[in-house]
């Protein structure tokens, strides 16, 4: 396929990160043609599951939502793949919830199981002919364009 290589944000709640790497390892041939991010323990098994680098950021309970939320307010992520938990409560429940405000705010894909993550790995967004709207903050900047 040819297209942009997108910058693509994957997380998972303890409870998800089976299903989000078995999910990860079925894509792996689509998810290697991107640049893939990721919060720290996720982060390392899917570096470990698919043997392709992942830019860690912190473990999601000290920060590293909120890191990933950053990277979503730079401009640098195009989609976030966020298996998060909906049993049980986390003790950053403002950092998941903030999370996904910024996801919102930015208009960035997000998919919060499976299926809306095969519906994005599938997406148009992924060939490169799709240019996602941009938010209108009025007199508020967009971030810089990324270089690549
Ligand atoms: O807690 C998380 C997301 O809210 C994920 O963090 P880890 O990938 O470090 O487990």
């Amino acid at each position: 396929m040819s297209g942009a290589r997108r910058h693509i944000a994957l997380v998972a709640h303890d409870n998800k990160k089976v299903e989000l790497l078995s999910w990860a390892a079925f894509n792996r041939d689509t998810l290697a043609r991107h640049q893939l991010y990721a919060t720290g323990t996720t982060g390392t098994m899917l570096e470990y599951e698919l043997g392709l680098p992942v830019t860690r950021f912190l473990s999601g309970p000290v920060g590293g939502d909120q890191q990933i939320g950053a990277k979503i307010a730079e401009g640098v992520i195009d989609l976030l793949i966020f298996l998060w938990d909906p049993l049980e409560p986390q003790p950053h429940d403002p950092d998941v919830r903030a999370l996904l405000r910024l996801a919102a705010v930015w208009n960035i894909g997000v998919a919060c199981n499976v299926t809306s993550a095969d519906l994005m790995i599938s997406s148009p967004l992924l060939s490169g002919f799709y240019q996602r709207a941009r938010p209108d903050f009025g007199d508020r900047d967009w971030p810089q364009q990324r270089a690549s």
